[in-house]
């Protein structure tokens, strides 16, 4: 589904953070990778996502190379394919918790339709309806960070790429979170996943450590 061959990144001269990373993203496997902070987990995720292109190498969805499409066609195919959640959030700040989560699709259908899709999915994730009109300033991490996982499943992408996607959640809320992964993966959704969390990191068809710029197969969690 998504082949990444041969990858590198640098963000100067001096100092290579992705190596040489190859992998095969088949679909409606969960992928689960660990490391060191600042080893470029979240890097990785950017360059797979097309969010960032990478210095050398390809990455290829469907035998498409990603990077050689333009702007606009790189951006239609991440609305089209990719759920991205930010370990950052990315909650635009000027727009309501319900209308950060609707935006992926704001162009697409009718506001009402998505305003269903998007209650139901901030419900799933533990956000009420009291906090909808508010904005992201006034939420806490863990809320931000729920607001935005359901902003990363409103367009129902084929790929949800996770950055630490419970690294502010107390371990109620984590738990949701994860039964809410492990029901898009029985779906059929593919998950790419970056944590530091232990219990996170047992999940998944295969673990990888991302180290010293390249990625090992199934080493124990440090
Ligand atoms: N846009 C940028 N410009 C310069 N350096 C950057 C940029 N983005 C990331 N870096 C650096 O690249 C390295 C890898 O960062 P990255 O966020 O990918 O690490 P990470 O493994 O996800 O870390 P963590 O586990 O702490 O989230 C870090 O040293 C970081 O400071």
């Amino acid at each position: 589904m998504i082949d990444i061959k041969y990858l590198q990144k640098s963000f100067s001269e001096s100092n290579s953070i992705i190596e040489n990373v190859s992998l095969s993203i088949e679909e409606g496997q969960w992928y689960t990778i660990v490391g060191p902070s600042g080893t470029g987990k979240s890097t990785l995720l950017k360059c797979i996502s097309g969010l960032l292109k990478p210095d050398k190498g390809e990455v290829l969805y469907e035998r498409t190379n990603i990077y050689h499409m333009n702007e606009n066609a790189r951006s239609e195919y991440r609305k089209k394919n990719i759920g991205f959640i930010f370990q950052d959030f990315k909650l635009l700040p000027h727009y309501s918790v319900i209308d950060n989560v609707m935006l992926p699709l704001i162009y697409d259908y009718p506001k009402k339709e998505l305003y269903i899709r998007a209650k139901k999915l901030l419900e799933s994730v533990g956000i009420n309806n009291s906090l909808f009109a508010r904005l992201p300033e006034s939420l806490s991490g863990g809320e931000k960070q729920r607001v935005g996982i359901a902003r990363a499943l409103m367009a129902n992408p084929k790929v949800l790429i996770c950055d630490e996607p419970t690294g502010n959640l107390d371990i109620e809320n984590r738990d949701n979170i994860l039964r809410i992964l492990i029901e898009c993966k029985n779906k059929g959704q593919t998950i790419i996943i970056v944590t530091h969390d232990e219990e996170v990191a047992k999940l998944g068809d295969k673990t990888y450590k991302l180290y010293k710029g390249n990625l090992k197969e199934n080493e124990v969690f440090v």
